[in-house]
């Protein structure tokens, strides 16, 4: 059966003054792998922050049924690299154990056997050669998988991912969905990104933000639902790769 992880009731959240969700409704199950599309300022990562607890909402509820233990974090979170500051003098290994602090608390000294787990998750994201570096000496790309090296280090029993492949070139990327795949057998994921072809490829079920959510129960798009939900695409070739991307939503 499935077990409820975070549920988002009536709903609506923003900034200030201003509302942008309105009337959320949503639940993440364990082994979810639940896809959110949508136009630019649509709100997508504002649902995140919702989820994620860092904004409360203005009306409903988020209630967060998550129990971490010794062994797995709550929630595991890579955010847009746009917010990062590549300035902060801190080196990829760093970064990466940081991750264990949300669960923890602030500390400085990790076991042998936390270095060991950042070490091989370093590795089988390509990075490992880059452990000592400081952050700014990175690539977008290497940043990118520092950052999902951090959100996953402490097993969280939820991923989540807010534009993962941005930066990453065209092999990463498809070693990262089938790494992303693999996990989802033990965490749920809930994964923002503008790339529907590949996200149609991946994920469960598939969620559209344009200031309301609207909840496509399976992992394929049509024309008629994106006409319904007013969230028009448009099919263009990218490389050998069919990609579908969304033009600017008219607001509701
Ligand atoms: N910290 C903030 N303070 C005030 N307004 C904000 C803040 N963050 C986002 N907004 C506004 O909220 C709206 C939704 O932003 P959000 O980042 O959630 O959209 P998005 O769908 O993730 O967009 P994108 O695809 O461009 O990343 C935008 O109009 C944005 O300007």
């Amino acid at each position: 059966m499935k077990e409820p992880l975070i549920e988002v009731k009536n709903a609506s959240a923003g900034y200030g003054d201003s509302v942008i969700l309105h009337n959320i409704n949503i639940t993440v199950n364990d082994n979810d792998f639940i896809g959110i599309i949508g136009p630019n300022g649509g709100g997508k990562t504002t649902l995140l922050k919702l989820i994620l607890g860092q904004i409360s909402p203005i009306e409903g509820s988020v209630i967060n049924h998550i129990q971490p233990t010794k062994l797995r974090g709550a929630v595991g979170y890579l955010p847009q690299v746009s917010t990062i500051d590549r300035k902060f003098p801190i080196t990829v290994i760093d970064v990466v154990l940081s991750g264990l602090m949300s669960s923890k608390g602030m500390r400085n000294r990790f076991s042998k056997l936390e270095k060991e787990s950042a070490e091989a998750i370093l590795r089988k994201t390509g990075i490992y050669d880059y452990r000592n570096k400081t952050i700014g000496e990175l690539s977008g790309g290497q940043l990118q998988r520092a950052f999902l090296c951090r959100a996953l280090i402490s097993n969280p029993f939820l991923l989540i991912l807010d534009e993962p492949n941005t930066f990453v070139d065209n092999r990463f990327e498809k070693e990262l969905y089938n790494l992303l795949r693999e996990i989802n057998e033990r965490m749920a994921i809930i994964m923002v990104s503008h790339d529907i072809g590949t996200i149609t490829s991946y994920v469960k079920t598939i969620a559209c933000v344009n200031r309301q959510l609207h909840y496509h129960n399976s992992n394929t798009i049509t024309q008629e639902q994106l006409k319904v939900y007013d969230c028009p695409i448009q099919l263009i070739t990218h490389g050998q790769v069919p990609h579908t991307v969304l033009k600017t939503h008219t607001q509701q």
